[in-house]
This record gives C-alpha cells, sequence and structure tokens, in this order.
C-alpha cells in the first residue's frame, strides 16, 4: 500500500486498486451453496453469485442492459461499520465529505462514464454520489443510467460486449487504466483469478447483467476444504497504508461471517 501511494504521489498513476488474499481452510468440505444463502440472507441489497467454485456476495454492478436501456452501480470510497448507528451516520456524512474519497470515486465514475460513451446516445450521471449502506461497510455510490445506440453493424451491443468494454473501471483498476494495472501487476504480486473480473448473465437477445466479483472467494479445485478469500482498497495520493489495509479487511468479513456460519 505504501509503495502505491509513493509511486502515485510520484506521478505514475492517479489511482490503483490494490489487493490481497487470504486462506481459510474448514475442518469439512465447503459447500457453496450454503455460503451462497447465508450471503442472501445477510447481505439482501447485494448480487449474490456462484460461478464454478466463485461464491460471494458483490455490491457492485457493472452493467444491466434492458433492451435500449442500461445501468451500472459504482462504488468507490469506503468506510467501515461501526455497528452503533449514530456513528454511522455521523461517519456516512464525513464520506460524503471527504476529499480522498470523492477524488477515489470520481476517478471511477469518470472510468465507467468514459468507457460507455461510444455506445450511447444519452447517459445520466449524477454529479454528486449517495451513501450506500453495508452491514460491513458503506460505500459512496452513483447510479449511471443510459440509452443505447445502434452500431455501425445496426445492432446495439451485447451486455456482454459492454462489460468487455468497460472493464477494469477504476473501482478494481485504477486511472489511467494501462498505467495503473501495470502498477497493479508489479506491486500486487499475486494473480486475482477471477476475482474483480465480471460475472453475471446473458439472455439470447443480449440483455443480462453484469457486477464485479468482489467480496468473494474461490474454493480451491484441488482441496474443497479450502477456499481463497480477496478484498482490494482503491489508492489514491492522500491515501493512508494502514487506513486502507483496514478498509481490505472490513471487506473480508462477509466471505469471513459466511464460513462461520
Ligand atoms: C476492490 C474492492 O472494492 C472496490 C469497490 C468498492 C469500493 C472500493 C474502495 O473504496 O476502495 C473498491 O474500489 C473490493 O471489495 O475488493
Amino acid at each position: 500500500m505504501a509503495d502505491a501511494v509513493a509511486r502515485i504521489r510520484a506521478g505514475e498513476a492517479a489511482k490503483v486498486v490494490l489487493a490481497r488474499d487470504a486462506w481459510a481452510t474448514s475442518r469439512t468440505p465447503l459447500d457453496v451453496r450454503a455460503l451462497a444463502t447465508r450471503f442472501a440472507d445477510a447481505y439482501p441489497t447485494t448480487w449474490t453469485f456462484v460461478v464454478d467454485g466463485l461464491v460471494g456476495a458483490t455490491p457492485e454492478m457493472l452493467i444491466r442492459r434492458e433492451r435500449r436501456l442500461v445501468a451500472s452501480r459504482v462504488l468507490a470510497g469506503t468506510i467501515r461499520r461501526t455497528g452503533d448507528d449514530e456513528r454511522d451516520l455521523a461517519h456516512a456524512a464525513a464520506l460524503a465529505r471527504s476529499s480522498k474519497d470523492l477524488e477515489e470515486h470520481e476517478l471511477a465514475v469518470a472510468s465507467l462514464a468514459n468507457a460507455l460513451a461510444p455506445f450511447v446516445e444519452s447517459a445520466n450521471v449524477p454529479e454528486v454520489p449517495s451513501v450506500l449502506h453495508l452491514p460491513n461497510v458503506m460505500h459512496l455510490a452513483t447510479d449511471v443510467t443510459a440509452v443505447l445506440q445502434r452500431g455501425v453493424d445496426g445492432a446495439r451491443p451485447s451486455s456482454l460486449r459492454l462489460a468487455a468494454a468497460l472493464h477494469p473501471t477504476a473501482a478494481v483498476g485504477g486511472t489511467p487504466t494501462a498505467a495503473a494495472v501495470a502498477l497493479v501487476r508489479e506491486i500486487e504480486g499475486m494473480d486475482r483469478g477471477r476475482y474483480a473480473g465480471p460475472v453475471g448473465w446473458i439472455g439470447a437477445e443480449g440483455d443480462g447483467e453484469w457486477c464485479i466479483a468482489l467480496r468473494c472467494g474461490a474454493l480451491d479445485p484441488a482441496d474443497p476444504r479450502r477456499i481463497r478469500l480477496f478484498a482490494g482498497a482503491g489508492i489514491v495520493a492522500a491515501s493512508d497504508p494502514g487506513a486502507e489495509l483496514d478498509e481490505t479487511e472490513a471487506k473480508l468479513e462477509p466471505v469471513r461471517q459466511a464460513l462461520i456460519g
């Protein structure tokens, strides 16, 4: 984290999202369906997914397409919940005013809006983010909506085509994308696997919904008692490395809690 802050302050990128992993081992083989049920119960406002051993409950939706209409929920900028509602409300207000978190968020919104622009004829991008309350954390959130235009072939792009064009946004990569992704590869020192990639579905007409695979774990294909957990945090020049590390702990909580049962 400290390395990333130094490299950003040196001008190599404006934002970099760094992630870490953690392994958990159970005494008995893990049942991903039971984990998914616990996610759905504990995090009802998120998107629960199970795909070939990858299980999670993500609050971030990359793109949804319903005929001509598309929508995206951009998240970036986070604060841990305390469990005390009054303190959390004060923290939510502080998050909404935090210049560090607002910068982190604006970069994520801009990356999504810029990548979406070639495909749409009009877009609604709220100027001010709202605060999304989850049981473990609160995030700055912006819900973007847009109307798709037809491509040169006369067809509107499918939800999968859009997901491919939008990924990775600055919620999981950084800004500018190429420099940030290169820094992630260099500093992170791990293979993310499917973590932070698009996860979702597509229908025969191209409609669909693709989320970002966050707050998730990947079963070890060689040992169903083991699961690899992931969490990341967006780093900008004003980031405090210790606070960013603590943020990843808070983001690991949903999977840890689901494992405990
Ligand atoms: C990279 C993650 O979160 C992203 C989504 C929401 C808020 C984030 C943040 O505040 O850093 C991250 O950009 C993760 O959960 O592993």
